[in-house]
């Protein structure tokens, strides 16, 4: 008897526990799931309970993938999906965020925008399939030029009318991880806690690095500059050291899955304060005729719930915005007239 009486609290806990569970269930898809960061970002996507399934799309290999990290014993179902039967749309629907690393990465000497006449159009086409399938989805953009690729999506969103500003993010949070990481290098402190600001965009000069808004570090000029074309250039340093091979994939798969997690714990878990940088349609440098802009973003229940502003810069923090907006301005207008044609 007092065992039956046991026995019945734990299965009713065990159910509270699961209806808690399903209460904070999403369903995740990543596009372009099978490529060098599309691996390694589900792998870390699939220990995070609040994902209760895991759709993982590609040209090919998908299936692989996901019979291999449906093996690990977390929460999430893991699905795989290639072009044929749907899968796109099997994939997409009832997704509430989709990650998108699909398309082709730099060599050495490319420039990020020189994979603009391949990636946009694959971005343009899954983002159609987005606005089709998972029209209220949040949309994470990491395929580059991110600088293009995300006006190319809230494009294609608005001819489909469902664009919705809250819900379009471009994936920049791989230059925080870095700042974080050369400072720390620099400051010989725990890398974790140099919470350093960064603004603008995602392609050499247009990452702009703002080391004064964090206290206490001691950095004098030189090092300043230093640490800011480290941050500006730290992808072509990834592209260089891997000769051909590639660009950035694990930093970026944990970047990636940092922000994922982040948006996550605000649109689903509840959580509130969380703030990470993105490339998000803003107006914090709307006099400067810029539409999207990275700085720190407030995310909450329906995702941008508060972008912050730039807060005080210096005389040289200045000068590194000014050679930024031109260059954003055209990757901005180049994304905008791939879809419109004009
Ligand atoms: N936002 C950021 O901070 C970063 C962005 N990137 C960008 O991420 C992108 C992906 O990089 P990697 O994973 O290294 O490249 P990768 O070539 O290893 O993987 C890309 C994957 O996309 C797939 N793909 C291509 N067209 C597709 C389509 N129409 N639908 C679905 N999947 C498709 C490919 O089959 C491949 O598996 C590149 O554009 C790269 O520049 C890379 C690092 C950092
Ligand atoms: O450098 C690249 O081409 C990939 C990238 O965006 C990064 O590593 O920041």
């Amino acid at each position: 008897m007092l065992f039956a009486t046991r026995y019945a609290a734990a299965a009713a806990s065990k159910r509270a526990f699961s209806t808690s569970v399903s209460q904070n269930a999403a369903k995740v898809a990543v596009l372009g799931a099978a490529g060098g960061i599309g691996q390694p970002l589900s792998l870390l996507l699939k220990a995070n309970p609040t994902i209760s399934h895991l759709s993982l799309y590609d040209l090919f290999n998908t299936p692989g993938v996901a019979a291999d990290l449906s093996h690990i014993n977390t929460t999430a179902k893991v699905t795989g999906h290639l072009p044929d039967n749907d899968g796109l749309k099997h994939a997409l629907t009832d997704a509430s965020v989709v990650v998108i690393p699909a398309g082709v990465p730099r060599k050495p000497g490319m420039s990020r925008d020189d994979l603009f006449n391949t990636n946009a159009g694959i971005v343009r086409d899954l983002a159609t399939a987005c606005a089709k399938f998972c029209p209220k989805a949040h949309v994470l953009v990491i395929s580059n030029p991110v600088n293009s690729t995300v006006p190319i999506v809230a494009e294609v969103f608005k001819q489909h009318n469902v664009f919705d500003p809250r819900r379009v993010f471009g994936v920049t949070t791989l230059d925080v991880v870095r700042a974080s990481r050369f400072v720390s290098e620099n400051q010989d402190s725990k890398p974790e806690d140099a919470k350093i600001t960064v603004v603008g965009g995602h392609s050499g000069v247009t990452i702009i690095p703002l080391f004064s808004q964090t206290p206490g570090l001691k950095l004098n000029e030189s090092d300043i500059q230093a640490l800011t074309h480290r941050v500006q250039f730290g992808g072509d340093e990834v592209v260089k050291a891997k000769n051909g091979g590639g660009s950035a994939t694990l930093s970026m798969a944990f970047a990636g899955a940092r922000f994922t997690n982040s948006l996550l714990d605000a649109t689903v878990n509840g959580k509130k304060g969380i703030v990470e940088p993105t490339f998000v349609k803003s107006d914090v440098l709307a006099n400067e005729g810029i539409e999207y802009f990275s700085t720190n973003v407030e995310l909450g229940a329906n995702g941008v719930e508060n972008i912050q502003g730039l807060g005080d810069l210096t005389a040289y923090e200045h000068e590194l915005l000014k050679a930024a907006i031109p260059e954003l301005k055209k990757n901005i207008e180049k994304g905008y007239k791939f879809v419109h044609g004009n």
